[in-house]
This record gives structure tokens, C-alpha cells and sequence, in this order.
């Protein structure tokens, strides 16, 4: 989108895309930061009783180590809460937000240091860019504190109401549309917020700008004379002239097309850390997220339901939402037999990042009682196709992905698994192949929490589409 003149007064009144003043709250960031969140209440998929050392029914060791046991998952959330009190550079604690008698940010806690760049991520209307709007002051907050370099900009508590108005909170913003200026040059629309630097300053900072986002030969062109692309980088460069102390990202590259998000997603990175900004990007494309963030966080009907690097995402979901939102994967079923969990791919036993003094990984026992079924979240990389395995599956369905194939496969009893298989190894429907699976880094639900979820059939390995 390109703004039109008139349009320049409401738009800095409304949405203050750079905010340059630094005349932020004085108040010294002096709260204990308790932890009450309700936002906090996450649960980790399963239970342990520690430490039992199981031998692992697998035909080969994986190379594959996850950075964090499921059961470790409430440790680091406290050791993420108790580095809110050591002061982090931002941070949000217990935000609540609303519209009429709408709750739609529900005790939301998280925080970044310095440099890191965070994510909301869900499905359309679980309130993304309503919390991103409270966090830059355009929303009213019902509850909860945010800090930004040891400021204090929001407080709501029954006790205490502040908030500091949004043009002096030091943050930018880059929209969805860009809403550039149409009748500027694009070096006029990076300076747009340096209204108060002296001249050689101000013309300093926009040859850096455009030469960080390499637009300089189109210092002097018009917004309507670059590709969206273009366009959405002299975006960033405008919001990035001020030197924000945040930067805020609402859906910025929803108006390209796929293959150039996710590029742009890697430039904006690159740029991002390059300038050492500290930014919250709102996006539902998990790729997008994944290419750009540090910090991802699941949120589901405005609540923030995990806040994790994408690895832990992907391979520690704290439950079958996330499991399900974040990544593709089955749900297989399992039932508890002595601290195990057995299942049509084998034995599963639940696996601790504690070694012996050899190296060996420890395990201990899952903490649920005899008989009790259990569903085992498989993802396409935990099933490895190896044509010498005497464990098969048969295949039907598969999509062709250019470098891999994901495959379909049924087991014996029925049950579907998806496999990432490089795409030299082409297998027909019909045909039968010998996979290998990883099992040592399986998550595993309680059945009752899976039945609680959208999890759609527990199985979404259906939704691979037959032979393409
Ligand atoms: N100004 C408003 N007044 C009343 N309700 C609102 C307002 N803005 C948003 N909502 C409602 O709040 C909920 C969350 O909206 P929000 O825009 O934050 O979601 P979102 O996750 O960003 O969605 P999307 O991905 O579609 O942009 C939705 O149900 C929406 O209808």
C-alpha cells in the first residue's frame, strides 16, 4: 500500500510507525516480577519417575539429540521465570487484553534478551496482533506489567494503573501493507521518523539504512516503482532509521508471494541481527516463524501456550496443540506396560539428558500406571527408510517435495506414519518399504489430553494427498 498525503497526520497520530522519542517512563524497573501466570500453566506432555536405566529396542543409535527432555520442560520454564526477575531486556508478565466483554489476550508471559527476535504464531483471531498492539501501547492492557530496557511501560494491577503513551515507548513498526509514503522518495520515507536529527546526521543514517537493506541505487524512486519486495525492505529501513529499542512486525511479508517470504523472512534476519534489534514478529506461517525467530510462541485462543526455541517447538510440543499446530506428524497409539510404552513401532523408554560416565544416555520410567493408552507423537524424521530393515510399512500416499518425498505408510495394524524420504528413493503405492524408527525422541500424550485437543483423528498423516 502507498499512502496518500493526506493520509500522513492520522497515520503518525494512529500508528506511530517510528517512535523516535526517548522520553520514555523514568520509573526504574523495581517489581519482583512474581510469577502468578496463568499463562505459565502449560503442561508437559508426560510424567517421570526418575532414574531407571532401560536398555533401548532400536537397531541404531540416532545422532539426532534433542536439546531439552520433555520432562527438563518445566525446569527451564523456571529458569525462564526466575531470569525475569534478573532483569531481562523485555518483558511481558500476566499481559491481559480485551475488547467490550472479550478476554482476548489471556495472561500472556514471556521475555528476550537483547538482539532477540521473538514470534506469535497461530491461527487467524487467537489474538496475535491484538497482544502486539498492547505491546506497543495501542491497545489498553486489563493486567499485567511490560518492561523494555528497564523501563517500565505498562502496569495494570488493582493497585496500580500506568502506561506510557505509545510515541515514547522507542518502538517501530513495520505493517502488514508497509503503508508507505507515495508521493516521497524512498530515502524521504526512511527519514520519515528522524525528524529531529541534525541534517548531516539525518542523510548519514539513510545512505546506512539503504545500503543495509541495498536500496541505494533506488534512493530517489517512489515507492509504486519498486517490487514488494522492495517495498517491504524500505519498510523495515524506515522503521529501523530511529534505532528502535523494539521492533514490531505485523504479518510483514503476507502480501508476497511463498517463495520469496521465506527468503526475505533469512534477509530480514540477517539484517535484524546485523543491528543487534530486538523484535516481535506476529505471523500464522510456521516457516516464517521458523526462519526468523528465536523464540517462537504458540498461542491459542489468546493464550500463549509454549514459548520455545522452533527446535524445542518441533520436538518437545508441551501438548498435542502445539504438537499438532507446529510441524507435521502422527499420533500412534501406545499403551504404558512397567514404565515403557509399547507400541506397533516398538518399545519406547523415556530417555533423560543424563549420561553415564561411558556416554551412555539414562532412562527412567513414564510415571503413569499400568494399561494406561498413551498416544506417541511421530514425526516424519523419527521414521528413517532403510531398505536392509526387516520392519516394513506399505506405502499409500506420497508428495513429491523436490528433494524429498513424504511418504504415507500403514502399519500392520492399521495405523499411519509419515516419512521424509530423499526423493531418489521412489516407491509406488502398493509397494512395501523397510523403515528404521527413531523412537528415542518420540514425545508421548496421555490419551485423554490428546482426546481434549483439535487434534484432527489424532492423525495427521491424512492429510498427505495420494500419489501428485
Ligand atoms: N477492535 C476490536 N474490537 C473488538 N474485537 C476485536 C478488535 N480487534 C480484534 N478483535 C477480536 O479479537 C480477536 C483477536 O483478534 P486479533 O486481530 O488479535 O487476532 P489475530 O490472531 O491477529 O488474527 P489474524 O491472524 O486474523 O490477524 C478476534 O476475535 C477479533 O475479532
Amino acid at each position: 500500500m502507498v499512502l496518500d498525503p493526506t493520509y500522513i497526520i492520522i497515520f503518525t497520530a494512529l500508528s506511530n510507525i517510528v517512535f523516535t522519542n526517548s522520553e520514555l517512563g523514568l520509573s526504574m524497573y523495581t517489581d519482583s516480577m512474581n510469577d502468578s501466570s496463568d499463562a505459565q500453566s502449560v503442561k508437559t506432555g508426560a510424567r517421570s519417575t526418575p532414574v531407571k536405566k532401560s536398555p533401548v529396542v532400536q537397531t541404531r543409535t540416532t545422532q539426532f539429540q534433542r536439546s531439552k527432555p520433555v520432562e527438563q520442560a518445566d525446569t527451564a520454564r523456571q529458569d525462564t521465570e526466575s531470569t525475569i526477575a534478573t532483569n531481562p531486556y523485555f518483558s511481558v508478565q500476566n499481559l491481559i487484553v480485551g475488547y467490550d466483554d472479550t478476554i482476548v489476550v489471556n495472561g500472556m508471559s514471556l521475555m528476550l534478551e537483547q538482539g532477540e527476535i521473538g514470534c506469535f504464531l497461530g491461527y487467524s483471531g487467537c489474538g496475535k496482533t491484538t497482544a502486539l498492539r498492547a505491546i506497543a501501547g495501542l491497545e489498553q492492557s486489563r493486567g499485567g506489567t511490560i518492561h523494555l530496557n528497564n523501563q517500565r511501560l505498562t502496569e495494570k494491577t488493582a493497585r496500580d494503573s500506568f502506561a506510557v503513551a505509545p510515541a515514547k515507548r522507542g518502538m517501530g513498526m513495520v505493517f502488514q501493507d508497509y503503508a508507505l509514503f507515495g508521493h516521497l522518495s524512498v530515502a524521504k520515507n526512511i527519514a520519515f521518523g528522524l525528524n529531529k536529527w541534525s541534517a548531516a546526521d539525518k542523510k548519514a543514517r539513510v545512505a546506512e539504512m539503504l545500503n543495509l537493506v541495498e536500496l541505494t541505487e533506488h534512493a530517489d524512486k517512489r515507492p509504486n516503482e519498486l517490487s514488494g519486495g522492495q517495498q517491504q525492505r524500505v519498510a523495515l529501513a524506515r522503521a529501523l532509521a530511529p534505532k528502535p529499542k523494539l521492533l514490531l512486525l505485523d504479518e510483514p511479508f503476507s502480501n508476497l508471494d511463498v517463495v520469496l517470504r521465506e527468503s526475505l523472512a533469512m534477509n530480514v534476519r540477517d539484517i535484524l541481527k546485523r543491528t543487534n534489534t530486538t523484535a516481535i514478529l506476529v505471523t500464522h506461517d510456521q516457516n516464517e516463524a521458523f526462519a526468523l525467530a528465536d523464540k517462537v510462541g504458540v498461542m491459542d485462543k489468546g493464550r500463549l501456550v509454549q514459548w520455545a526455541t522452533p527446535s524445542e517447538l518441533y520436538h518437545e510440543p508441551v501438548s498435542p496443540f502445539v504438537a499438532e499446530f507446529v510441524g507435521e506428524g502422527a499420533m500412534i497409539d501406545g499403551i504404558i506396560k512397567e514404565g515403557r510404552v509399547e507400541t506397533a513401532l516398538g518399545n519406547i523408554y523415556r530417555r533423560m539428558e543424563v549420561y553415564d560416565q561411558s556416554g551412555q544416555p539414562q532412562y527412567c520410567e513414564y510415571d503413569y500406571p499400568n494399561g494406561t493408552p498413551i498416544k506417541v507423537l511421530v514425526r516424519p524424521d523419527d521414521i528413517i527408510h532403510d531398505d536392509d530393515s526387516t520392519q516394513t510399512a506399505l506405502v499409500i500416499g506420497r508428495v513429491f517435495r523436490g528433494a524429498n518425498y513424504l511418504y504415507r505408510l500403514q502399519l500392520d495394524d492399521g495405523q499411519t506414519i509419515l516419512s521424509l524420504v530423499a526423493s531418489h528413493h521412489n516407491h509406488e503405492i502398493g509397494s512395501h518399504i523397510g523403515i528404521l524408527p527413531l523412537l528415542e525422541h518420540v514425545v508421548v500424550f496421555d490419551e485423554k489430553e490428546v482426546n481434549a485437543t483439535t487434534w484432527s483423528e489424532y492423525d495427521r498423516s491424512s492429510r498427505v494427498d495420494e500419489d501428485v
